[in-house]
């Protein structure tokens, strides 16, 4: 059993899979800001299922995989925390404040949504011809396609459908105050990076300074004041079902705070909209290139529908649907590294390896997710290996359909939500909102890759062991023959 400060066993630092010395460990350090990825894979192969020590962001992370994520994954959270290191990331306690820092208000916020999804998915219904069809629209037609960005598309739709899904009718469809939050999105990460510059007792007067480079949380605020106002006007039991009214049920009082209430929107939002739309443009891409896929799940799709509607009840029987989404978390995982922990105290490891306060932890992700003790030809994309994992278990005796290879699903070998015990709360409503978006494209419209890409996945871009859909490659839309109800949907929702 790990011990968190003693141990009977020799203690030892984890070994080093680049030179740490004295003016090499600046190269090391340039090496991995160019090779994240090959030096994760090397450090996974030098010490498969172990501990190693590597260069990232300007400071020696300790990586971990096998029984030792095991061990991670036990320690509580006064010893290996998840939220101190998200505080020190983000800056939370100067930048929004204790309730974000400490109380981690938007948890309760999170479980809420959950709660409500069936709810919050007849929103996420009701958005999403109108927030494609926006996209749409913004670009030229020729011959019935539509040509647009894949990625930009996935990001602003799934934007789209939070704002619905968080604030509601009208302010979700109001595009100064989208702009408004992607600027103090920015503003915020920007005040970020510069409170980390100053020393931890110097960050709360640093942030103080009037800013050149913006001041988070104030370009929505005066926009969602009034939206505040307005909302606090209607009975409790009157008010719309959605996070804004959440939120200000838990923050009782007769003025509200705007700034926090705008930090813990912002909070939730950017947590929602990166991954969520980095996972719909990975999967929009394996779609396209692999163009056999799409009648196929057509089909699942139309034998799921409910009265010719994409229901909740409808997702859940899209089983391929599902795998391929998964399967295109595997091949293209969104980050090459999981589970954040920063110690709060020494902690050693059951051989004997320490880990001294203040360093940080993590989990080994994309090398697993790609090695073949765990998926048959890792390499190759299987849209349906996980639908056949499942039925396999079916095959060999289980009476019903397992769901443990379904997309919410976590596993240690399937790390893209993490695991234990901050394993993503969010990964119900982000399963929901891509599964939901892919079939209602698929059912509506017709989509291939332009011809100049002669049938290739557009490249990912890697960048310090994050894989970025590619950022300006293509894909082209046409409107199915039989989507005339949805043309009528789409205009009724322009009248109205
Ligand atoms: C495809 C989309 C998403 C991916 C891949 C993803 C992935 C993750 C991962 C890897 C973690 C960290 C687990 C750890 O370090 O132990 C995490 C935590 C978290 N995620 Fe997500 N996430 C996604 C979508 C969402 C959405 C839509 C929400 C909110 C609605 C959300 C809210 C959170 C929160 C609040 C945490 C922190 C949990 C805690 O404090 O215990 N995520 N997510």
């Amino acid at each position: 059993m790990p011990n968190e400060t003693k141990s009977s066993i020799y203690q030892h630092e984890p070994p080093y899979i680049a030179p740490a010395g004295f003016g090499v460990s600046l190269i090391s350090h340039v090496r991995s800001l160019l090779w994240t990825d090959g030096m994760l894979q090397q450090g996974y192969e030098q010490h498969p299922g172990g501990i190693f020590k590597m260069p990232a962001m300007g400071g020696w992370v300790t990586i971990v995989s096998g029984k030792y994520l095991d061990e991670v994954l036990r320690a509580p959270e006064a010893t290996l925390s998840f939220h101190e290191k998200l505080n020190r990331i983000l800056q939370l306690e100067h930048l929004i404040g204790p309730q974000m820092s400490q109380d981690q208000i938007h948890l309760p916020l999170i479980k809420i949504l959950n709660r409500n999804i069936d709810l919050v998915h007849a929103e996420i219904a009701d958005e999403t011809p109108f927030a494609i069809e926006l996209e749409l629209s913004k670009a030229a037609m020729t011959d019935g396609w539509t040509e647009v960005k894949c990625f930009e598309t996935a990001y602003n739709c799934i934007l789209r459908l939070n704002l619905r899904a968080f604030m509601g009718l009208p302010l979700c469809r109001d595009d100064e105050w989208m702009k408004a939050i992607n600027k103090d999105g920015l503003d915020f990460a920007l005040r970020t990076v510069i409170l980390r510059m100053f020393p931890k007792a110097r960050r709360g007067s640093a942030n103080m300074y009037p800013s050149k480079f913006g001041i988070p949380f104030r370009a929505a605020t005066k926009s969602l004041a009034e939206v505040i106002q307005q909302r606090l006007s209607i009975p409790e039991e009157e008010r719309p079902n959605n996070l804004l009214t959440w939120i200000l049920s838990r923050l009782p009082g007769e003025e509200p705070d705007v700034h926090l209430i705008n930090g813990i929107f912002q909070i939730i939002n950017m947590v929602s909209l990166n991954n969520t739309a980095m996972t719909l443009g990975h999967a929009l891409f394996y779609l396209v290139a692999n163009p056999e896929c799409i009648d196929i799940i057509r089909e699942e799709i139309h034998d799921s529908l409910e009265g010719g509607d994409i229901t909740r009840d409808s997702l859940n029987q899209m089983h391929k649907l599902d795998s391929f989404i998964r399967e295109s978390l595997r091949h293209a995982g969104l980050s090459n590294l999981s589970i954040l922990r920063v110690a709060l105290k020494d902690f050693v490891f059951s051989d004997g390896t320490r880990v001294s306060a203040g360093e940080s932890i993590q989990a080994i992700a994309k090398p697993i997710h790609l090695d073949s003790n765990y998926y048959d030809d890792p390499n190759e994309f299987k849209p349906w290996r996980f639908y056949d994992m499942a039925h396999a278990e079916v095959d060999e005796g289980s009476a019903q359909l397992t769901d443990k290879y379904d997309l919410v699903e976590p596993s240690n070998e399937f790390l893209i939500w993490g695991l234990g015990k901050h394993t993503c709360p969010g990964r119900w409503y982000a399963a929901m909102e891509i599964k939901h978006l892919m079939a209602y494209m698929i059912l509506n419209y017709d989509i291939k890759l332009p011809d100049s890409a002669k049938g290739k996945r557009p490249a990912n871009l890697h960048v310090l062991g994050v894989c970025l859909p590619n950022r300006s490659a293509k894909i082209l839309f046409k409107r199915r023959e039989n989507s005339g109800r949805f043309v009528l949907q789409f205009v009724f929702m322009f009248v109205v």
